[in-house]
């Protein structure tokens, strides 16, 4: 099958908008002659609860739940998900029921932690939210499996979305698009971006995006660089969590080959220690860009992403006349409970 055979059901204004980060691209080599760094957001695309890179994955899952007949959509995340936020905000506006067990995935010392931000807004939409002391991890868990038979012995018709919407037959597939709908946006910006900066934890986002580039590759696509920066602070589960759904997608979708171990890039070195727990670098990119672009990033994902894309350029890795594209992929609302870093 192809991309296009799979069904997706649309949850964004279109698009996501690409825009240039000239401000930044300047400040960070004064001189000129540096790459051009844009961003595209998915932070912006959505009218679900602040979007951000799950709804694009959920846009292929949710036909698969609509046919199982399924009434109440099964997820799991730290308190501070985005994910599973925005599992309940899909799950109100197909009129579905949600569970979202959220675990204790950061051990941090903001004393609403448990109160602001995503879970704030899930609960708001009416999501069944179940705190669980259990800490980070991006395998299948036991909570996450209670909470399905729960809902199965009450009567109802759970469907299991794993944490990030990633480890799913289907988790690939909405950034595959995502990398179709960059071909798309290059044609009209008359632009190629030959180096693409993503974050990566549960590892679907950028793995999708690796099968979808293959795919273009494949009929007659540039090559290009797809660079995950590691937030897990978990390396060898990330890694080996991109590349297994970045194999099995772009088999799903026809890519045709095996991919290739260099199309598979995860750097670590701005995750700090733990997962959630930002590091000097992370706070000083997000003061950074929001102090020249008035783009807002997270201290657990965006924060680190571009702390790394920074670091590449300063570092010549990502050099002069590149075009880069940051994929801005959401997470604002757990800024809420890091509001002490910011005093
Ligand atoms: C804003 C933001 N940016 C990047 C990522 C990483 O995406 P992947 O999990 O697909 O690798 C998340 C994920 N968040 C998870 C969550 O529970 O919110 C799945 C971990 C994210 O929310």
């Amino acid at each position: 099958m192809a991309l296009s055979d799979f069904p997706r059901h649309s949850l964004t204004f279109g698009p996501s908008p690409v825009h240039p980060l000239d401000r930044l691209s300047t400040h960070l080599t004064p001189a000129g002659g540096g790459p051009r760094i844009w961003a595209k957001r998915e932070d912006v695309s959505s009218g679900l609860a602040y979007g951000g890179n799950k709804v694009r994955k959920l846009e292929y899952l949710v036909p698969d739940a609509l046919a199982s007949g399924a009434d109440t959509l099964v997820s799991i995340g730290g308190y501070q998900s985005n994910h599973t936020r925005q599992v309940a905000a899909v799950a109100a506006h197909l009129g579905m029921k949600a569970v979202l067990v959220q675990e204790n995935w950061v051990d941090w010392p903001d004393a609403v932690n448990d109160r602001v931000g995503n879970i704030l807004l899930s609960r708001i939409m009416g999501a069944e939210v179940r705190l669980d002391p259990a800490g980070f991890g991006i395998g299948f868990k036991d909570s996450w499996k209670q909470a399905l038979a729960d809902v199965e012995a009450r009567g109802g018709t759970p469907y299991a979305i794993p944490a990030g919407a990633s480890d799913h037959r289907l988790g690939g597939l909405g950034f595959a698009n995502w990398a179709h709908e960059v071909a798309q946006q290059e044609q009209e910006l008359g632009v190629f971006f030959d180096t693409v900066v993503v974050c990566s934890v549960t590892g679907s986002t950028h793995a999708g995006m690796i099968a979808g580039f293959a795919d273009l590759e494949a009929a007659g696509g540039r090559p290009r660089r797809v660079i995950g920066i590691d937030a897990s602070a978990k390396l060898e589960e990330t890694r080996d969590q991109v590349e297994r759904i970045a194999r099995r997608t772009a088999e799903l979708i026809g890519v045709g080959r095996e991919l290739r171990d260099d199309e598979i890039t995860v750097l670590e070195g701005w995750a700090g220690d733990l997962y959630g727990v930002p590091v000097d670098s992370t706070l000083d990119a997000i003061r950074l860009v929001g102090s020249l672009e008035g783009v807002i990033l997270d201290t657990v994902y965006e924060g680190k992403s571009m702390a790394g894309l920074i670091d590449l350029v300063r570092a010549g890795e990502i050099g002069s006349g590149s075009n880069v594209l940051y994929a801005h992929l959401g997470g604002q609302p757990a800024l809420n409970a890091y509001s002490a870093l910011f005093r």
